[in-house]
């Protein structure tokens, strides 16, 4: 075997967590580092800076997309699902939003036993990764390479939609804090008007060291063994198959779909499961693939009476006429911002102690086309519960990478989130239906005669949307398939370390928490490997 492919680390999967963990892994110059990437070095679109093309981005194609097709829950319809092939991962395609999710999502987490996993360990994780524009204030006390920021100036409907729910009495804040109820303009993950990526912030630095390598184009088949510990794994590249060994560990950051595949794959998973699909059972470890996490949002379409600005501009990609060049030209604005301008944080139940769902607005009419043409003054509101308990699986069929997934999401499954998806939709209703709302929005989308129940929830897992945030399905926690240093059990010198350790969702979007469990995950192996030299 050349020298090239005998590393310290293996990483497998480029996206916000593996790079941060190679970032920090790289930071010791005696590590050799290679990060294994199934996808090419970057979306290759010269428009990949501008932020308003994120309708593009997300719908890039198998370029550097996987789709997966999936049922939602008690439904006929397939579903396309999304997620990034390509270094940076989703965050490639995604819509920029950066939330580090609140302080209770992580004490939640301890509390069920995951022990170490709290809100300190992800503040200082945060600390460590950002460095918010606005600078040193609040929740955005942050110094580090990689760089959220708020775009501006604010179009008009985002400015009213702010000052009219603040008339509410949902106040407007510079960053939400979910113990109250209250509405910020969104934060992106952009610097100076143009998209950043984690890869680019965080491997600059070591990518021209020669201790970190990354290889693009290398689909990793399974994980080589010996007996029950890691040693390496076997590729698809190109050229065909290589083999790669790791000295000290392979971590697993192939995200929340790749990570319980590519153990499955490898024979680590749910003896009946490997057993149908025709894998060796090298390590039993049930919980593999189980405990999916995913939300289900609704989406509400409405028309703007006197209120016009970018509203009237459908985000379409055939309607979008930001090009490179009036990107550079004009930093601020339109181009800069991803779609989605303010999120408010909300109780479904005005009684309820804390908010428990978000409200986007977007100041374009993103769906209902042919109830809004071109022209109309429209916006989008989304809504979502923070914390489905809903949890679905996903598993392999087959031993190879050609053999389809089985993901089955069970959106909407358990009772308390379909109670707290008819609350929401009374509560946006509710305010929809007071001034200055009343006066100048109508409900196009799904329309005032969707109220019953079953309606209501027909309507969200016919039409609804994921966020594409998904986790869990490699857990942390004492039944999960990772213990508390991210080992899996059963295995040796084996690691997941991204988002699907997560046992729950967090508030908000999750590019932010992905990137600090891959940051987390390295002051681990640090330890470990200092113990251990
Ligand atoms: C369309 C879309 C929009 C989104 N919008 C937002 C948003 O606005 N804000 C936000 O915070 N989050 C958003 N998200 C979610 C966010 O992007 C993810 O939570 C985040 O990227 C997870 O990071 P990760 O490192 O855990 O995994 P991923 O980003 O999934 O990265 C995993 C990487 O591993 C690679 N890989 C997988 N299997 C293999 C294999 N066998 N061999 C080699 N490589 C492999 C993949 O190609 C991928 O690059 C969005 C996601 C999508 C898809």
């Amino acid at each position: 075997m050349s020298s090239k492919n005998v590393v310290d680390y293996i990483i497998v999967g480029g996206g916000p967590a593996g790079s941060a963990l190679a970032h920090q892994l790289g930071s010791n110059p005696q590590n050799r580092v290679l990060v294994i990437e199934a996808g090419g070095g970057s979306d290759p679109s010269p428009r990949r800076p501008v932020p308003a093309d994120f309708v593009r981005a997300s719908s890039g194609g198998p370029r550097y997309m996987r789709q997966y097709a999936h049922r939602p829950f008690e439904t006929e319809r397939m579903e396309q699902r999304h997620s990034g092939r390509v270094m940076d991962g989703s965050a490639t395609p995604h819509g920029l939003i950066r939330d580090r999710g609140r302080e209770a999502d992580y004490e939640a987490w301890e509390a069920a036993g995951v022990i170490g996993w709290n809100r300190s360990r992800f503040e200082q994780a945060f600390t460590a990764i950002e460095k918010h524009a606005a600078g040193v204030t609040g929740g955005r006390d942050v110094d580090g390479p990689r760089r959220p920021e708020v775009p501006g100036p604010p179009d008009l409907a985002s400015a009213w939609w702010i000052d009219a729910l603040a008339r509410h009495g949902i106040e407007a804040a510079e960053d939400l804090n979910v113990r109250h109820e209250q509405a910020a303009y969104a934060s992106l993950w952009t610097w100076d008007g143009a998209r950043t990526s984690t890869p680019r912030a965080l491997l600059r630095t070591y990518g021209r060291r020669s201790n970190v390598r990354v290889r693009t184009h290398c689909e990793v088949r399974r994980i080589l063994f010996d007996g029950t510990t890691a040693t390496g794994v076997e590729a698809k590249t190109r050229r065909g198959t290589v083999r790669f060994t790791a000295r000290r560990e392979v971590v697993l950051c192939a995200g929340t779909t790749g990570n319980p595949l590519l153990l499955e794959r490898s024979g680590v998973g749910d003896p009946e499961v490997l057993t149908a699909a025709g894998v060796h059972l090298v390590a039993a470890n049930p919980a593999v693939g189980d405990n999916l996490r995913q939300r289900r949002g609704a989406v509400m379409a409405l028309r703007l009476k006197g209120l016009s600005g970018r509203n009237r501009q459908p985000v379409a990609p055939a309607a979008r006429p930001w090009s490179p060049f009036t990107h550079l030209l004009r930093r601020s604005g339109e181009p800069t911002d991803s779609g989605t301008r303010v999120l408010a944080v909300l109780s479904s139940d005005r009684g309820a102690p804390h908010p428990d769902m978000t409200l986007l607005f977007t100041p374009a009419p993103v769906t209902a086309h042919d109830a809004m043409p071109a022209g109309t003054d429209g916006a989008t509101v989304a809504f979502y519960p923070h914390s489905p308990t809903s949890t679905g699986t996903v598993h392999i069929t087959g031993p190879t990478l050609d053999d389809p997934p089985l993901l089955l999401p069970g959106h909407l499954s358990t009772g308390h989130d379909r109670e707290l998806t008819v609350a929401a939709f009374a509560r946006v209703r509710e305010i929809l239906a007071t001034e200055p709302f009343a006066s100048a929005t109508t409900e196009v989308l799904p329309g005032p005669g969707v109220v019953a129940t079953a309606d209501i929830l027909r309507y969200v897992l016919d039409q609804g949307f994921t966020g594409n945030h998904e986790v869990g399905t490699c857990a942390l926690g004492p039944a999960g398939v990772v213990d508390d240093a991210l080992q899996v059990r059963g295995t040796h010198r084996l690691r997941v370390a991204d988002a699907s350790v997560m046992p729950t969702l967090t508030t908000g979007d999750t590019t932010a928490p992905s990137m600090a469990v891959g940051w987390i995950a390295g002051d681990i192996l640090r330890n470990a490997n200092t113990r251990g030299r």
